[in-house]
């Protein structure tokens, strides 16, 4: 199965790549908040000729799958009858048939796929589907129906892994996480695509079947000879693609699928996250189980046809495209953990009011928020079992777990229709004449509401990675941090006492007069310890780097320029900068990463998310409280330093062209037009008090609210200890 329903195996990039991944950038992690820098342009690896091939031929597939699916549990239930337990049971019969074979074979097929040459698998896998999709029609029978679906999920079993293991050769391991996005876009992005594509195909087969003979009988065969064709160009697609030789598989890795099965089982039993994980998925792939197996019955409870289950269908898939895309990154300052148990405790939520609230409308929008939650919490588990797992085991772990959620799926959506039979209808009566009437599926999905939601909670107890930190407040940090790009969400700082303020700007700009403006304020008005520091040349280390970076009148590569600027600041935060802001100080440093960015990324034109990279690794993704541009054009600056006796001549960088300070003074304002919150910029040509005042006026509530870290008071006020260099005497340069 490659499309229906969502399971962890089922995706490129999945643990068996992520598994052999060796890219430091992308097996930098190891615990949920661990710095994954892959490169996330979906453009650039969508510009990969023949990924975007294998890409457009999965989007066709996918799109096919759900748009079979639809149609198949609509023709099952039309061929079984008006009798609603009937048709229930049909359409229970379709979903496990398309669901267990993965279940049981899943393991299985893998291994034996990989042993096939993949581009004739995956075109021999296409073609036969279509053969069978147009097939299910022209029989029309309900035991056809059942065998061809069977026969279509066996065929998918091979196509998968053959697609899956090609993406890695395809694509740089770098590019593996866009890849996986791009992926997950097309699988479950096509659904709310078939969906409103097959109303639109129900609607219009409805018209054409008086005048074609094909379409006669079931509204649904127009969608499933459409779907069957998707499967053919899908197929020529595929067939055109140009894949590298496969690398030779590790010996042992194809021995003995049983013995990886209860290894993964193991593993997951002994890690306490990864239990609440796997239960977490559990949970949610058994309310999955609910609302596939009794979605229907609701609709027709709540007095709409196919075109309301179609519409509900919509919802869910609209709402997962929607939170597996931007939840992430809308959250991006909470711990993963925490996230992935929220989103499912408020996707149990959801459940409940979709079950409580009888109204198709409403019903709609619970399912679009549904969907978001379950969507979100789909990709956070996904990525933490990718972190959590070890690296060996990480491929078998994923293969478990992609067994064991559809094993569950099946078997409740089995359950689901007994249980509502069970349950039976209940009317509330509030007064005379107002009451409510839920029947079996609509208490249904109430009750599997609370349950996801107690295994949200469950899966929080277990997992939790801030115990002692209230949620809450927890949360309204990642609110306010929302939307910030992934260099800015690592940058979210440890809850450190310190406050750490950065100054940026032209060569004579006034930084280091503001510094020592700055840090005689906080000194003396506030009491507060001051670290003053700069870059380059912080330590004792970085005064070595700077001389190279600065004097050398050897010629120097922009990339070793880049590089040993990074190794001044790595130095610079573990030796100066961190250890004050554990203190509690408030650290001033003159020039920070923004230097980088404008110097080497502008100025220098080397990539700008490599220069990113660059310093985020180094600094380990610390970021400051504010930074204060000190704006000022290049003229003015150079006519400053001019004037400064106490500097020799142009430095390396100062003698650079006047375009070149011209580009770094927009990327400074380019970088603080980005995050407001987070920048000063300050008209540098007035007169220093001015400058300093304006600084001061912005920066009074930041200090004034974590007065009371170590370190205060005038004890400690005057000891405040230097990098090895001491920057604040004298002029900077
Ligand atoms: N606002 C200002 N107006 C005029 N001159 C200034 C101002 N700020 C600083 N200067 C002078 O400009 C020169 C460079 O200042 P400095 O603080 O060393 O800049 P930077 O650290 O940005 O290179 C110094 O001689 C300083 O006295
Ligand atoms: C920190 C940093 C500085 N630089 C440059 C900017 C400055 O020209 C020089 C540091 O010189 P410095 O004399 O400290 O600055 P200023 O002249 O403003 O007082 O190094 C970079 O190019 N990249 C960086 O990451």
């Amino acid at each position: 199965m490659s499309a229906t329903p969502p399971v962890p195996s089922a995706a490129p990039g999945s643990g068996r790549e992520a598994g052999r991944s060796t890219d430091p950038a992308l097996a930098a992690g190891t615990g949920p908040d661990a710095e994954v820098v892959p490169d996330h342009d979906v453009r650039a690896v969508l510009a990969i000729t023949a990924f975007r091939r294998l890409w457009l031929a999965l989007a066709l597939s996918s799109f096919g799958d759900w748009l079979g699916t639809f149609a198949k549990i609509g023709m099952a239930a039309g061929i079984a009858g008006g009798d609603h337990t009937r048709a229930n049971l049909a359409v229970s019969a379709v979903i496990i048939l398309q669901i267990a074979p993965a279940a049981l074979l899943g393991p299985l097929a893998g291994a034996l796929a990989d042993r096939l040459d993949r581009r004739a698998t995956m075109v021999v896998g296409d073609l036969l589907r279509f053969g069978l999709f147009a097939s299910i029609p022209v029989v029309g029978t309900l035991t056809w129906l059942f065998v061809a679906t069977l026969l279509i999920e066996l065929v998918a079993l091979f196509w998968g892994p053959a697609k899956d293991a090609t993406v890695p050769n395809l694509v740089p391991r770098r590019q593996l996480e866009a890849a996986n996005q791009v992926s997950l876009a097309a699988t479950y992005g096509s659904a709310p695509v078939a969906g409103v594509v097959f109303i639109a195909l129900t609607l219009l087969a409805g018209v054409l079947d008086g005048f074609v003979p094909a379409l006669a009988g079931s509204q649904v065969n127009l969608a499933l000879y459409v779907n069957a064709v998707t499967f053919l160009v899908a197929a020529l697609v595929v067939a055109r693609l140009d894949i590298p030789p496969r690398a030779p598989r590790r010996e042992g890795a194809r021995t003995s699928v049983w013995r990886d099965i209860v290894e993964g089982w193991r593993f997951v039993g002994r890690n306490r996250v990864l239990r609440g994980l796997v239960g977490g998925m559990l949970g949610a792939f058994a309310a999955g189980g609910v609302v596939i197996g009794l979605g229907r019955s609701l609709v027709r409870d709540l007095g709409a046809g196919d075109p309301g289950f179609g519409v509900l269908a919509v919802a869910v898939f609209s709402g997962l495209a929607l939170g597996m895309w931007t939840g992430p990154r809308l959250l991006s300052g909470l711990s993963r953990r925490r996230l992935f148990a929220l989103a499912l405790t408020a996707a149990g939520g959801f459940l409940l009011l979709v079950g409580l609230v009888p109204n198709i409308v409403m019903a709609a929008l619970f399912c679009l928020g549904l969907g978001a939650c379950a969507g979100v919490a789909w990709v956070t588990g996904f990525t933490l079992l990718g972190l959590e797992a070890d690296d060996e085991v990480r491929g078998r772990t994923f293969a478990f777990v992609g067994s064991v959620t559809r094993i569950v799926l099946v078997l409740v959506m089995a359950a689901a229709p007994a249980l509502a039979a069970l349950l039976g209808e209940h009317t509330l009566r509030f007064t005379a004449h107002h009451a409510l009437t839920y029947n079996g599926a609509a208490l249904t999905f109430g009750l599997a509401g609370l349950l996801l939601t107690a295994a949200g909670v469950l899966a929080l107890r277990s997992m939790d990675d801030r115990p002692g930190t209230s949620l809450r407040r927890d949360l309204q940090r990642a609110w306010r941090e929302r939307g910030r790009s992934a260099g800015e969400r690592s940058g979210a700082r440890p809850p450190w006492p310190g406050t750490f303020v950065a100054l940026e700007g032209g060569d004579g700009a006034g930084k280091s007069t503001q510094a020592r403006l700055l840090q005689a304020w906080v000194h003396e008005e506030l009491g507060r310890e001051v670290v003053l520091s700069r870059e380059p040349g912080g330590t004792v280390t970085g005064v070595a780097l700077r001389e190279v970076l600065l004097l050398t009148k050897q010629p120097l590569d922009p990339r070793a320029e880049a590089l040993l600027f990074a190794a001044d600041r790595a130095q610079h935060v573990a030796e100066v900068l961190r250890p004050a802001l554990e203190r509690g100080a408030v650290v001033v440093s003159d020039r920070y990463v923004d230097s980088s960015l404008a110097y080497q990324g502008a100025g220098r034109a080397l990539e700008q998310a490599d220069v990113e990279r660059l310093s985020r690794w180094a600094t380990q993704g610390l970021l400051p409280d504010l930074t204060v541009v000190l704006d000022v054009d290049p003229a003015t600056a150079r006519a400053r330093r001019g004037g400064d006796a106490g500097r020799g001549g142009d430095d390396r960088m100062e003698a650079e062209s006047v375009a070149f300070h011209e580009r770094v003074r927009r990327q400074f304002l380019d970088l603080a037009a980005r995050e407001p919150e987070r920048y000063l910029v300050v008209d540098a040509s007035g007169a220093p008090e001015d400058v300093a005042a304006r600084i001061r006026q912005r920066l009074e509530p930041l200090l004034g609210s974590s007065t009371t870290s170590a370190g205060t008071g005038p004890a400690g006020a005057t000891a405040a200890p230097r990098p090895a260099s001491q920057p604040a005497t004298g002029a900077s340069s």
